[in-house]
């Protein structure tokens, strides 16, 4: 406890935890009575739910009056459910509430009232209905606790659905309560006090993110409470606590519209699987469901996995890192990457399927048994020889009306084939009841001759007929008779026609690449053996829905893109048409794009997404995961690194340190390992540049380390506490207490576009950072002199 603080508000403060406390205290034994209760209930009607429901289906009365027992069983236990489930949640916020009520104090006097109102904030609100609902604890979400983040004692205001309230804040204390003790407390004159923010960044790094309720700082609560126009832009260096408060942003827009809003209308996509796991706990820690979360891959996967071989980013990724400089091969390929994640590429799909309008779109035969019923060529004649309008999907749902019905007539025509009669003689007992059940009723009706023996032959033919008949309709409505993969492929088989199309499509400066020639050949070879680049799945995408019709999502009204920097416009482009009813949040640093596709600049040309007047920009400088020797370090490698504020927190300072083989580089990388899980950090990693490098790490200091070793790849996403070995894109957005830059040798990071991606790595550290070397250090890296300079 503080000691400038006088007995009488010690004493004060005291009792009242103690208050607090015990109030938590007398509803956790009333809701643990309560919970006990209601499942002994849900249990006795399980276990009975089958004794008063034995029917004799010979009396009628007795079938539908079990069908209502049934019912209202149904009803009372989905009811006590309810009860129980809303009952699980209270009791779960009310024990998160006694580790610690709260964290935060604000007297606020509203101008004109004479009246000092002491607001306690706490991630739940807590209210004593006994003394006639005094609130004891606000919701860190309420209206008026944005006070506490937002300003220091003095003049202060705060927006509430009713207008802005002024008044006068004459006090601000903080409180840190450990497992439900209060440790200390004491008053602040600042918006949110350094002091215990130093705390809780000086500790240990978890396996999962940590909410930060607590400590959000101004700009950051201005994130969380923005709800305003269509698209939210915040950029703000590594480590500045984008995803944090994008989290608790969740958790507020689920408070504040908690009746219209679920939390599975809110999307939040996420550069890997790993990173899905760790930000996973943030919300259920503040009572929150977590809302969806998804990668773009595994929304790609969704899509086109049935016709393609996608290609994941990270697949990409290894690709053109690993591959040889000067290979023309690679060369193009990258050209390629740019150029299909650009917007002059979506001009140019576009342009293309003004082409298509026109002619061009490629159409699959429908056959039946080898016997085409429509050829391709019919097909095509009918499309473009339709001109009630020049749009794809009107017309292909006229043309797939006709094939209905060319279908029917031309399946009919095969009834004396000699593979239906096969069919029919394999018919299953099921199928030849029917066709028995059939022919009765056909007997009962008949009028004149009948032979019984043929009719029924021609109904097990008709049989298999309709099956075939049926499967092939089906087809029709999927519109499988238009060969998509064909159609995209072919806009790779004409290379000369790409500038028309560009120019068609709009592009500002129709240019294409210096190596498309080279680029069609790869992607339309790529494309034949039935794999999908993954550049080339969102456009291939784009022109499908061109063509089809967007398909939308109605139901999602946040999407939330975290690592924004590795999107191309072509991602955000179609992110928007997937969502139409959606509000976008979008979270990045320039300075981290690590993809070939990344554009690398800014976020200003998002802003012509939804327009200005509908996007509101919130930049953030100041940056907490790192202690100030690393984020000294890691500013010094960008040019425009003096911008970024550090926090202040001490620390070691980072060492770089060279090998001459790379046995003496294992040597030193196992020592350092030993030495730090002896000192018991908790998360440590070796961050390789790539998967293969990660593999080769595992291999060579799994013998030397003397300490556990875990390989994380694209395909094992478990992140736990101890030493991870990992490839650099998958530690995205992650962080450990202390990392080892595995080979930061010229060698690896040599190429001026690979200073992006070493300091994302460097980045992941919070409280140690060792770069190790063979050889040559990278280029990249800080010299001396600058470090000594900042
Ligand atoms: N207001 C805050 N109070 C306490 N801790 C904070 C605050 N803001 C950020 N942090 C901490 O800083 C670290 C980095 O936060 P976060 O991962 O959200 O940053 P980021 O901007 O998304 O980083 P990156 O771009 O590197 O992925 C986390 O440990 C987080 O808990």
């Amino acid at each position: 406890m503080d000691d400038r603080y006088t007995d009488e508000a010690s004493g004060f403060e005291r009792e009242r935890v103690r208050r607090v406390t015990s109030l938590i205290d007398r509803r956790l034994a009333e809701l643990s009575r309560q919970l006990g209760d209601v499942k002994e209930q849900v249990v006795e009607i399980r276990k009975h739910f089958w004794d008063d429901v034995t029917i004799n289906l010979d009396h009628m009365d007795d079938v539908i009056e079990t069908h209502t027992t049934l019912k209202q069983q149904a009803e009372l236990l989905a009811e006590r459910e309810r009860t129980h489930m809303h009952a699980k949640r209270q009791y779960d916020k009310l024990r998160r509430l006694r580790l610690s009520p709260y964290f935060g104090r604000i007297d606020f006097r509203e101008d004109g009232s004479d009246e000092t109102l002491a607001v306690y904030l706490g991630i739940g609100s807590l209210v004593d209905e006994e003394s006639g609902g005094e609130f004891l604890i606000y919701d860190w979400r309420a209206p008026i606790s944005s006070l506490y983040y937002d300003y220091g004692p003095g003049p202060a205001s705060y927006e509430t659905p009713a207008g802005l309230i002024r008044g006068e804040m004459e006090l601000k204390r903080q409180f840190v309560f450990r497992n439900g003790e209060l440790q200390y407390w004491f008053d602040t004159g600042e918006t949110i006090g350094d002091e215990i923010l130093r705390e809780v960044l000086g500790q240990g790094a978890d396996a999962t993110m940590k909410n930060i309720v607590a400590t959000i700082q101004r700009d950051q609560n201005r994130m969380i409470r923005h709800d305003a126009g269509r698209m939210l832009i915040v950029s703000g260096p590594a480590g500045s606590g984008k995803t944090s408060a994008a989290l608790q942003r969740v958790a507020y827009l689920l408070y504040k519209h908690r009746e219209t809003l679920s939390a599975d209308q809110v999307v939040l996509f996420s550069p890997n699987p790993l990173f899905n796991r760790y930000i996973s706990t943030v919300l259920p820690e503040l009572g929150e469901e977590n809302m969806q979360q998804t990668t773009l891959q595994e929304y790609l996967e969704h899509r086109l996995s049935r016709v393609f071989r996608v290609e994941s980013p990270f697949d990409q990724l290894e690709d053109v890192l690993t591959a040889r400089d000067g290979d023309p091969a690679h060369e193009a390929r990258q050209q390629g990457i740019r150029f299909k994640a650009s917007a002059d590429f979506l001009r140019l799909i576009e342009g293309y399927k003004r082409h298509l309008e026109r002619q061009g779109l490629v159409f699959r035969a429908l056959k039946l048994k080898g016997r085409t019923l429509v050829s391709a060529q019919a097909m095509s004649e009918r499309f473009y020889g339709d001109t009630r309008t020049a749009k794809l999907a009107p017309r292909l749902d006229s043309l797939a009306e006709w094939l209905l019905e060319e279908l029917r007539t031309e399946v009919t025509k095969l009834r004396d084939e000699p593979w239906v009669e096969e069919e029919a003689e394999m018919l299953s007992p099921e199928d030849m009841q029917k066709v028995y059940r059939r022919l009765e009723k056909e007997l009962r009706q008949r009028k004149g001759a009948f032979n019984e023996r043929l009719r029924e032959a021609e109904l097990m033919k008709e049989l298999v007929l309709s099956r075939h008949l049926k499967r092939l309709q089906a087809r029709v409505k999927r519109l499988r008779f238009l060969d998509l993969p064909a159609t995209y492929r072919r806009l790779y088989e004409q290379p000369d026609e790409a500038a028309g199309w560009l120019a068609a499509g709009g592009a500002e400066a129709p240019e294409l690449p210096e190596r498309w020639k080279e680029i069609c050949e790869q992607t339309a070879a790529a494309l034949e053996r039935g794999d999908l680049p993954y550049e080339d799945a969102m456009p291939y995408l784009y022109l499908q829905e061109l063509i089809e019709g967007f398909r939308v999502n109605m139901r999602t009204r946040y999407v939330l893109v975290d690592e924004a920097q590795d999107y191309a416009p072509i991602h955000f482009a179609f992110l928007k048409k997937l969502f139409p009813r959606a509000r976008m949040t979008v979270l990045g640093d320039p300075n981290q794009a690590i993809h070939a596709f990344s554009p690398g600049t800014g976020f200003e040309p998002l802003v012509g997404l939804y327009g200005p007047a509908d996007t509101e920009t919130i930049a953030f400088n100041r940056t907490y995961r790192s202690t100030l020797p690393i984020v000294r370090f890691t500013s010094a490698m960008l040019p425009d690194g003096d911008r970024i504020v550090p926090f202040n927190r001490d620390g070691e300072l980072p060492m770089v340190k060279g090998a001459a083989t790379s046995e003496q580089l294992h040597a030193m990388i196992a020592e350092t390992l030993r030495e730090w899980s002896r000192q018991g950090v908790s998360t440590i990693a070796v961050i390789c540049k790539t998967l293969r490098e990660s593999r080769e790490a595992y291999a060579a200091l799994s013998p030397l380390a003397g300490v556990p070793l875990r390989l994380i790849t694209p395909d094992d996403a478990a992140f736990e506490p101890g030493v991870t070995i990992l490839p650099s894109y998958l530690a995205k957005g992650i962080e450990f207490d202390a990392v080892i830059v595995y080979d930061a040798s010229r060698d690896v990071y040599g190429k001026e576009d690979e200073r992006k991606l070493l300091y994302t790595v460097c980045t992941r550290a919070m409280h140690r950072l060792h770069v190790y070397y063979k050889g040559e250090p990278s280029p990249l890296l800080p010299r001396r002199e600058e470090l000594l300079r900042s």
